[in-house]
């Protein structure tokens, strides 16, 4: 490969791509790898750079520093050949509230100059289809609901087809109900080969709907990688009920582990454990030593608190 070459297979690309607003650095030379097929979670608590970033990955804001790959091609040099395979719903979709749900797609439609009038009718209708409107195409937009124009956006940005989905916070402001029906949505996309990057401040939600994740914070992007490869890097611990906590806690210093430190004996010994130490090992330790075990368990620890552990705050977890 030669030096720069877009890395084959990736649907979005960055290199230390960085923003800053005055002296505020509101991204800070991020590299995304967002692999095609996937649904990629962006996630962040607010004002962490997600839409910031997004907005440049679409030539919406241009980059202080780095480098964007979108679809294999430069942004924002290659915009004309990359936006027409990308679709976006960016900040909230804007509709005539007077006109149906049909009638706002076409308008949308007719002002993209490359989108075929012949069409345009069946498009809409197909759209509207996909995204579950078929019910409420003639509808006025404003008897909508948040969800179904939610949906709508999403339909929009699919009346031509993608190879891309740029969503950003596509259920920010929705009821359950709404929620729901936006993240199956997704879900269904993905399954007929779109890639989807998705932002979103709720771990639960990135959970459930993607099989990737990018996880920002205060402008840094701290991890990245499959859900599992993000589990994986979790820290597990080690916990030993035990009568006998301070001598419990002496071994595991032999062993190389830093026990958190005690309230004395009774209290269960907890310790980080890293994967080079078989648990066994740690077993055989505490009963040579005349420990008494009364319970041994090893325990991963949670994406939640991984993500908490990396963002370094309250990570907003509601589902
Ligand atoms: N046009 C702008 N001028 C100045 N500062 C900005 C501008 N746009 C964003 N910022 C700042 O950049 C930081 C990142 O904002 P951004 O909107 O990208 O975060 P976010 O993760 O998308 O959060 P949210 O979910 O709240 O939109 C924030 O501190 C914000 O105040």
């Amino acid at each position: 490969m030669t030096a720069g070459a877009p890395t084959a297979g990736l649907a979005i690309e960055t290199r230390g791509l960085t923003k800053r607003f005055g002296r505020q650095t509101a991204v800070d030379g991020i590299s995304l790898a967002v692999p095609r097929g996937s649904v990629f979670g962006f996630l962040g608590p607010n004002g962490s750079g997600k839409t910031t970033t997004i907005r440049m990955l679409l030539g919406l804001a241009r980059a202080t520093g780095g480098r964007i790959r979108v679809l294999g091609q430069d942004m924002p040099h290659s915009w004309q050949d990359v936006l027409p395979r990308v679709g976006a719903l960016v900040e909230g979709p804007a509709f005539y509230p007077f006109l149906s749900g049909t009638a706002n797609l076409q308008r949308l439609d007719a002002a993209d100059g490359r989108a075929p009038s012949s069409t345009r009718s069946a498009r809409a209708g197909e759209a509207l289809e996909r995204v579950g409107l078929t019910h409420a195409a003639g509808k006025k937009v404003r008897a909508y609901s948040l969800g179904m124009k939610q949906r709508l956006g999403i339909a929009g940005a699919l009346m031509l087809p993608r190879e891309l989905l740029v969503l950003d916070e596509p259920t920010n402001g929705l009821d359950p109900q709404g929620t729901r029906e936006v993240r199956s949505l997704v879900r269904s996309l993905a399954a007929g080969g779109t890639t989807v990057f998705v932002s979103s401040h709720l771990l639960a939600e990135v959970e459930q709907i993607c099989t990737h994740a990018a996880v920002m914070s205060a402008g840094r992007l701290v991890a990245q990688g499959s859900l599992d490869e993000l589990r994986a890097a979790g820290r597990r611990q080690v916990r030993i009920q035990t009568p006998d906590g301070d001598a419990a806690r002496r071994v595991l210093l032999d062993l190389g582990l830093a026990p958190e430190p005690g309230p004395g004996n009774g209290a269960p010994v907890t310790a980080p454990l890293d994967y080079h130490l078989a648990p066994e090992r740690i077993v055989a330790a505490l009963v040579a030593a005349d420990v008494r075990v009364r319970g041994f368990s090893v325990e991963a620890t949670s994406l939640e608190e991984r993500f908490v552990a990396l963002t370094g705050e309250g990570f907003d977890v509601a589902h």
